[in-house]
């Protein structure tokens, strides 16, 4: 029988992202959000909120009928050995195990706790936090879809959301789960440029990230592709060419793609 509750297994950046998103949105009933983390103290400020505290991994996984894996993929050879007895004793229509693990496949999850069990693979950003996240899924074919939307929506209530085939998962980390890191790199280097050239530093972080966000709304809502809003911002001779012309030479384009190789490939080597 279903009892609509979340767990969550492992309550460090990414779960409290995801935890603080649904609860910031209202989407879920704040009682219905179990979870479990070896040092209590991370799950404080989620059962001042309402939420409840777990004693164990295992409590988790009795208790709720969608389970949130949100350890390291190093640590996940342990948490499934230790819930694999209590999601056996479920039946198979009872419960749905979510990995947001970089690298960890279906494959890995069918082989520890079942084939016959139900999975969700999600690829978030921290960026839920602020309700502005973005997350890649994929599910086993036996995930029917009022459970695969239920899943979907402790994503969507705070970010967008996309469907994509398990092969991608991997490649999927550089465009969500990691892209964050790279974007915050970009304004840290922008800003401390501007900082060297005597720019106020929070002048200089307003005006960027204006800039990311207002770029971003054009990439989506401009109908007009990269490339051709690049060429809109380069005057024939201007700075923007001279801008540009540093990072080709540099070798920007290749260091940015040999990134995004070396991000899946990292994937591919965290599988179990
Ligand atoms: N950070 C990100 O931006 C993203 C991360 N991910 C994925 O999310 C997962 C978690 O990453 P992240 O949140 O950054 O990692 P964190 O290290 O911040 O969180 C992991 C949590 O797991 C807890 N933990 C450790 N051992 C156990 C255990 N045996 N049982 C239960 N909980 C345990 C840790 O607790 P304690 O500290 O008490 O040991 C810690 O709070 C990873 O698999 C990662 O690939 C996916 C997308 C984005
Ligand atoms: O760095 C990592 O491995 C995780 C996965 C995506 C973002 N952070």
């Amino acid at each position: 029988m279903k009892n609509g509750k979340l767990g969550f297994i492992g309550i460090g950046n990414m779960a409290s992202a995801i935890i603080g998103g649904i609860l910031s949105s209202g989407t879920f009933p704040v009682g219905d959000i179990y979870m479990y983390n070896p040092h209590a103290e991370k799950m404080q400020r989620f059962t001042e909120s309402g939420c409840v505290a777990c004693t164990s991994a295992e409590e988790v996984t009795e208790l709720c009928d969608t389970v949130f894996l949100c350890v390291k993929p190093q640590i996940f050879p342990e948490v499934l050995r230790v819930i694999a007895p209590t999601v056996a004793k479920k039946n198979a229509d009872d419960v749905v195990i979510v990995s947001i693990a970089a690298g960890v496949t279906f494959k890995n999850l069918q082989d520890a706790l079942g084939a016959d069990r139900r999975y969700v693979r999600a690829m978030p950003n921290t960026p839920l936090l602020l309700g502005e996240g973005a997350t890649a899924l994929c599910r086993t074919s036996n995930v029917p879809e009022e459970d695969f939307a239920r899943v979907r929506s402790a994503f969507s209530c705070c970010g967008v959301t996309q469907e994509i085939d398990e092969a991608q998962m991997n490649a999927v980390i550089a465009v969500s789960g990691s892209s964050p890191a790279y974007l915050y790199l970009l304004a840290k280097l922008t800003c401390d440029y501007a900082a060297q050239q005597g720019i106020d530093p929070k002048t200089a972080l307003t005006l960027f990230c204006q800039t990311m966000k207002g770029s971003a709304d054009m990439l989506l809502n401009s109908g007009k592709d990269p490339q051709a809003l690049m060429d809109m911002v380069t005057s024939k001779g201007g700075t923007t060419f001279a801008l540009l012309n540093v990072l080709k030479e540099q070798g920007f384009n290749e260091a940015m793609i040999s990134s995004f190789e070396a991000c899946t490939h990292r994937a591919e080597e965290l599988s179990m």
